[in-house]
C-alpha cells in the first residue's frame, strides 16, 4: 500500500521560550476502499531535523545548520530512529519538529491557546493500576506481529508447490500442499485469537483509565475556587472533561496496538525482504520515500482544505447553537426567517468546502492507486526478471509481494500514529492540566460551630475586596457592617454597588482582600466551609436555578438525608405545598431544564424551600423577589417573611418596598456603607436613601433610576 495520507494541522505551545504559534501536523488517514492506509510517517521524521533547525533558527542565539539537504534516505533512517527517543524525552521538542511555525495571527476569534506540559507522573498514577492487563495485552500484540511475519513466508511456500505442480505435473498438489495449508490456517487462527485477546484489554484499560481521569478531573474540578469559574468557561472545562479525554485514550489505545504491531511487522518483514532479495529490497527503500515525497505535497494541500472546512462546519453549528439556545428571543422578534437564512448561508459554505475538500481526496486516492499498481506492476516485472534470471523463485517473488505490502500497511499505520501520539499528548496534557490545582478555600476543613451554639451573628469588620479576575478594581473599601443574631438587615444601593459581593463573601466563595468576616466572633477563614454552607447558610437568589428532576430531589438537594416529612416542612414554608400537590404528579413532578416548566414564582418558592430544608440560621436573599411579578411576589415574599422569622437575615433589594419592614436597612455607596437606620429614619436623615426611595416610583428597579449622587465622607454600622 502506499501513501494517502494527509495531516491535520492544530495548534500549540509557545516554544523555546517564545510565543510561536505551531501548528502540528497530525496525522489522518485517508483511508482506501480496501481499508488500507498510505504513509508519510518516514516524511514527517525525515523532515524532523529541517523543522528542528527552522525553529532554532528563530530562536536569538540559534546556530545555523550546517546545510539544508533534501530529503535522503538517511533522513528516513534518521527520522525512524531517533523519533522515539527524541519523543520520549522531550514531547515539546517533537511538536517542534513536527510542526510548523506559523506567527500569523489565529483564524477568526480563535485564542491563541496555551497548551500545558503532559504530565507524565500524573499519567503514570492513572497506569499503574492498569500494569498487569497492558503486559498480558503487549504479550499478545506482539505475538499476533510475529505470526504477520511468518504468514507471507509460508504463503511463498506455497506458491512455490503451486508453481512446481504447473510446471512438473508430478505429486498430488493437495498431498503436498496440506500441511502447509494446515500451518497456514492454524496461523490465522492464533493471530486472530491474540489480535482478538490484546484488543479487548486495550479496551478494558483504556476505558477505565478514562473513567479515572474523568472521574478525578470532575471532582477536582468541583473542588475549585469559584474566582477559578469566574475566569473559565464552561465549554471549555466540559471540552476538558469529554473531548480531551476522549481523544487521550483513543491515542493511548491506538499507539499501543498499532505501535507495536507496526514496529514489530515492519522490522520482520523488512528482513525477511532482504533475506529473498537484497536488490529489490534497495529498490523498495528508494521507490517508497519519492512516492511519500509527492504524497507529502498533496497531503498538506488536503490538509489545509480539512481545516477550512472544519472551521466552516463549526461556524454553522455556532449559528444554529445560538439560535436554538436564544429561541425565545428569536421567537420574540419574530427572527425565525433570518435566523434561517444565516444558517443556510453557512450550510452552503460548508458544502462548497466539503465537496472541493471530497474532489481532493478523490484525486489523491486515484494516484494513490495508479502509484500502488505501479509499485505492485514494477516489483513483479523487475522480480520477474530476477526469477527468468534464476536469481529468485517464483514462491520469493510472491512472498516479496506480501511482505513489501505488509511493510508499506505498517508504516501507514505508524504514520497515523505517529499524529495520534502528538494529539494524545496534547489532550492528555489539557485533561491532566486541571488535576494538579488545587484551590485556596478547601470545600471542608477547619471548625464546625455546633448548631445548638451557633448564635448566627455576622460582622464584617473593615473588609476590602477586589475580584482576583480584576485585581485593581476594589469593590469593597473598608466595610463595615454587623448583622445582629435573629434580625433582618436590608443590603440596597445602586447597581454594581457590591451588594452581591457582600453575600459572596459571607458564603465564602471568596476570601476579603483585608479585613475578616466573622460568624459569632469566629474568623470565617477559621470554619469549614461544607459546614458552614451547608448547615449554617441558606442562600436564596433572584434566578433560582433548579436541575431538571423531580421536585422532591430539588427540594433534598439542601439535605440529602432529609425525610419526606422534612420535605413537605419545608414546602409549605415556602408557600411551595399547594401548588406542587395540585400537579398530578405532586412531588414527583420533573421539572425540565433548570425548571423550565415552571413559573418564575414556583420556581422561586421551590428555590426557598431547597434554602429552609437545612433550617439554616443564616438566611441570605439576593434579589429574590426581583425577577418577578406583583402577584407572584406577594406570595413569594410571604414565604420569605415566614422564612426570615428567628434567622438573621441578609437581604439584598432593588424594590426598596420589599425591605421597609427590615431591622436595619443599610445603604451601599462607593464599596462602603454609607447610611443605615430603619426606614423612618433613614427618611428623616435625607440622605441617599431617601432619595432612593424619591427616584424610585416604589415599584420599579434602581437599575431604572440614574445613577446616584454620592457625598463626600460616609459612615459605617
Ligand atoms: N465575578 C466577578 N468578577 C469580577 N468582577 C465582578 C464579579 N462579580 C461582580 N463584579 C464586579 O463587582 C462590582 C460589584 O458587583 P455586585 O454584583 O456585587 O454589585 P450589586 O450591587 O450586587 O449589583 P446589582 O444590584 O446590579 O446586582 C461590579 O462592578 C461588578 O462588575
Amino acid at each position: 500500500m502506499l501513501a494517502h495520507l494527509f495531516r491535520v494541522g492544530t495548534r500549540c505551545s509557545p516554544v523555546l521560550g517564545r510565543p510561536l504559534l505551531l501548528r502540528i501536523h497530525t496525522s489522518a488517514a485517508v483511508r482506501r476502499s480496501d481499508g488500507h492506509h498510505g504513509s508519510y510517517l518516514l516524511s514527517s521524521l525525515a523532515q524532523l531535523p529541517s523543522q528542528l533547525w527552522r525553529h532554532l533558527l528563530r530562536a536569538p542565539q540559534a546556530p545555523r545548520p550546517p546545510s539544508r539537504s533534501p530529503l535522503s534516505a538517511w533522513h528516513w533512517i534518521g527520522g525512524v530512529l531517533l523519533s522515539p527517543v527524541v519523543l520520549r524525552k522531550c514531547p515539546r521538542l517533537c511538536l517542534v519538529a513536527h510542526c510548523e511555525a506559523e506567527e500569523a495571527p489565529p483564524p477568526h476569534g480563535r485564542p491563541r491557546v496555551e497548551e500545558s506540559c503532559f504530565n507524565w507522573k500524573l499519567f503514570w498514577q492513572f497506569l499503574r493500576p492498569h500494569l498487569l492487563l497492558l503486559g498480558a495485552a503487549i504479550v499478545l500484540a506482539l505475538g499476533a506481529a510475529l505470526v504477520n511475519v511468518q504468514i507471507p513466508l509460508l504463503l511463498g511456500q506455497l506458491v512455490e508447490i503451486v508453481a512446481k505442480y504447473t510446471r512438473e505435473r508430478v505429486g498430488s498438489f493437495i498431498t503436498e500442499s496440506r500441511n502447509l495449508s494446515v500451518r497456514l490456517l492454524l496461523l490465522y487462527g492464533v493471530q486472530g485469537l491474540l489480535t482478538f485477546g490484546y484488543l479487548v484489554l486495550l479496551s478494558q484499560i483504556g476505558e477505565r483509565m478514562a473513567v479515572d481521569m474523568r472521574r478525578t478531573l470532575f471532582s477536582t474540578l468541583l473542588q475549585q475556587d469559584i474566582a477559578f469559574f469566574d475566569a473559565k468557561k464552561t465549554g471549555q472545562l466540559m471540552s476538558r472533561l469529554t473531548t480531551d479525554v476522549q481523544e487521550f485514550k483513543s491515542s493511548f489505545k491506538l499507539v499501543i496496538s498499532q505501535g507495536l504491531r507496526s514496529c514489530t511487522q515492519m522490522a520482520g518483514c523488512l528482513v525477511s525482504l532482504s533475506m529473498l532479495s537484497t536488490r529489490l529490497t534497495l529498490i523498495l527503500m528508494v521507490a517508497t520515500p519519492t512516492l511519500m515525497g509527492v504524497g507529502t505535497l498533496m497531503g498538506s494541500a488536503l490538509r489545509k482544505l480539512s481545516r477550512q472546512s472544519q472551521e466552516q462546519i463549526a461556524k454553522a453549528a455556532g449559528v444554529a447553537d445560538e439560535a436554538l439556545g436564544n429561541v425565545r428571543t428569536v421567537r420574540a422578534f419574530a427572527m425565525e426567517h433570518r435566523e434561517e437564512e444565516r444558517y443556510e448561508a453557512e450550510l452552503e459554505g460548508s458544502r462548497w468546502k466539503a465537496e472541493e475538500l471530497g474532489r481532493g481526496i478523490a484525486l489523491f486516492q486515484g494516484l494513490s492507486n495508479i502509484a500502488f499498481n505501479c509499485m505492485v506492476l514494477g516489483t513483479l516485472f523487475i522480480g520477474g526478471s530476477l526469477v527468468a534470471g534464476q536469481q529468485l523463485t517464483g514462491g520469493d517473488l510472491m512472498s516479496f509481494l506480501v511482505a513489501s505490502q505488509t511493510v508499506q500497511r505498517s508504516m501507514a499505520n505508524l504514520s497515523v500514529l505517529f499524529g495520534q501520539v502528538v494529539r494524545g499528548l496534547s489532550a492528555g496534557a489539557r485533561a491532566f492540566e486541571y488535576m494538579t490545582l488545587s484551590p485556596s478555600i478547601p470545600l471542608s476543613g477547619g471548625f464546625c460551630i455546633p448548631k445548638e451554639d451557633l448564635l448566627g451573628a455576622v460582622t464584617f469588620q473593615n473588609v476590602r475586596f477586589s475580584y482576583p479576575c480584576r485585581p485593581g478594581f476594589e469593590v469593597l473599601k473598608d466595610f463595615t457592617l454587623t448583622l445582629p443574631p435573629g434580625t433582618v438587615v436590608a443590603l440596597v444601593g445602586q447597581s454594581g454597588g457590591g451588594k452581591t459581593t457582600v453575600a459572596s463573601l459571607l458564603e465564602r466563595f471568596y476570601d476579603p482582600t483585608a479585613g475578616a468576616v466573622l460568624l459569632d466572633g469566629r474568623d470565617l477563614r477559621t470554619l469549614d466551609p461544607s459546614c458552614l454552607r451547608g448547615q449554617v447558610i441558606g442562600f436564596i437568589s433572584q434566578e433560582p436555578v433548579l436541575f431538571g428532576t423531580t421536585i422532591m430531589e430539588n427540594i433534598r438537594f439542601g439535605k440529602l438525608d432529609a425525610s419526606d416529612a422534612e420535605v413537605y416542612a419545608a414546602a409549605r414554608e415556602a408557600n411551595a405545598h399547594n401548588f406542587i400537590t395540585s400537579f398530578p404528579e405532586g412531588y414527583d413532578t420533573i421539572v425540565g431544564e433548570r425548571g423550565a416548566t415552571l413559573s418564575g414564582g414556583q420556581k422561586q418558592r421551590l428555590a426557598i424551600a431547597r434554602a429552609l430544608i437545612k433550617q439554616p440560621r443564616v438566611l441570605i436573599m439576593d434579589e429574590a423577589t426581583s425577577a418577578l411579578d406583583t402577584e407572584s411576589e406577594q406570595v413569594v415574599q410571604e414565604a420569605l417573611d415566614r422564612a426570615s422569622t428567628g434567622r438573621t437575615v441578609l437581604v439584598i433589594a432593588h424594590r426598596l418596598s420589599t425591605v421597609r419592614r427590615a431591622h436595619h436597612i443599610v445603604v451601599m455607596a462607593d464599596g462602603r456603607v454609607w447610611e443605615s437606620g430603619t426606614h423612618e429614619e433613614l427618611l428623616k436623615k435625607q440622605g441617599l436613601y431617601a432619595e432612593l426611595i424619591r427616584r424610585q416610583a416604589l415599584d420599579s428597579p434602581l437599575t431604572s433610576t440614574p445613577p446616584l449622587r454620592v457625598r463626600k465622607g460616609h459612615r459605617n454600622l
